[in-house]
């Protein structure tokens, strides 16, 4: 039963960030994402999402952009510094916006060592911050070449060898399509590690419809193993965003909605994040 998220990065990117949170809202969607929301003063933000009654789902830890910036530094040996730096910087921002997921982004790397510093940096991550949930994700090497952390069995390793309850898999559905080509057998095998959910339609990253990926059967799948977390939409939409959210409704009809305050309790096999949110704090 889905939960619909907006990444505010990728949707209704046609308005000013402030007045996303609202436009998200009377879509339909009941919580959102940002991936980088380090450029905008917090008390304005908090207060936007706070107008339109939206949960703050996920942010990701600065400074990756989509600019051809670094994508993060969790990999690399000779910045460790800069990401614990960084992880302070996300930690005070989610804290400030009561959000439920940091994203931790690997970086380029590549190698036993690069594994070593993830795995070590995650760890430091996961203990620095035991009430945040943390998350990984495997992104396809064909969008972002050499990215380390880009396959599903790769994450299963870190997962295991970190072994924080707080610390689990962002699953992607279409950077699973793109990886293995099979985006319910992925879920089938790493699912029970998922603690967030992203999804677009392929080709292209659009809307989730009328695409190579099955969302109708992805959904019920997701349904049937009782997944209660959120599912954020993060996808370039063809044309104007609200033109494309003929999907929001067929699905959120179709699912039903689930209470909003996250009761629901999880299969006992499947890891979730806290459902404590951190306590409000101040500034970046
Ligand atoms: O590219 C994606 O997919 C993401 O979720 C970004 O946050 C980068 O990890
Ligand atoms: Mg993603």
């Amino acid at each position: 039963m889905p939960r619909f998220a907006a990444n505010l990065t990728m949707l209704f990117n046609e308005l000013p960030m402030l007045q996303r949170f609202g436009a998200a809202r009377r879509a339909g969607f009941k919580g959102v994402e940002i991936l980088f929301p380090y450029d905008i003063p917090l008390p304005d933000m908090r207060a936007s999402a706070r107008r339109n009654r939206m949960e703050i789902v996920l942010i990701n830890c600065p400074p990756p952009n989509w600019a051809g910036g670094p994508l993060g530094f969790a990999a690399i040996p000779e910045r460790k510094e800069r990401f614990r730096r960084d992880f302070e910087r996300a930690l005070r921002v989610a804290e400030a916006l009561s959000v439920r997921h940091i994203h931790i982004m690997s970086g380029k790397a590549e190698g036993a060592a690069a594994l070593d510093c993830f795995i070590d940096n995650l760890r430091w991550a996961a203990g620095r911050a035991p009430h945040a949930g943390l998350t990984i994700e495997p992104i396809n090497p064909i969008d972002m070449p050499g990215y380390f952390m880009s396959d599903f069995d790769l994450a299963e390793t870190v997962l295991d060898a970190v072994a924080a309850p707080n610390l689990g898999l962002q699953f992607d559905a279409y950077h699973a399509h793109r990886i293995t080509g099979d985006v319910i057998g992925c879920w089938r095998r790493h699912g029970h590690r998922a603690h967030h959910i992203q999804i677009a339609g392929m080709p292209g990253r659009h809307e989730p419809v009328d695409g190579e990926i099955n969302y109708t059967e992805f959904f019920q799948v997701l349904a049937e193993d009782g997944y209660d977390g959120w599912v954020s939409a993060e996808y370039a939409p063809r044309t104007l965003t609200e033109a494309g959210l003929r999907w929001l409704q067929e699905f959120g009809k179709a699912q039903g909605q689930p209470p909003q305050d996250g009761s629901r309790p999880a299969p006992a096999s499947r890891g979730r994040p806290l459902r404590r949110r951190i306590a409000p704090g101040t500034g970046s």
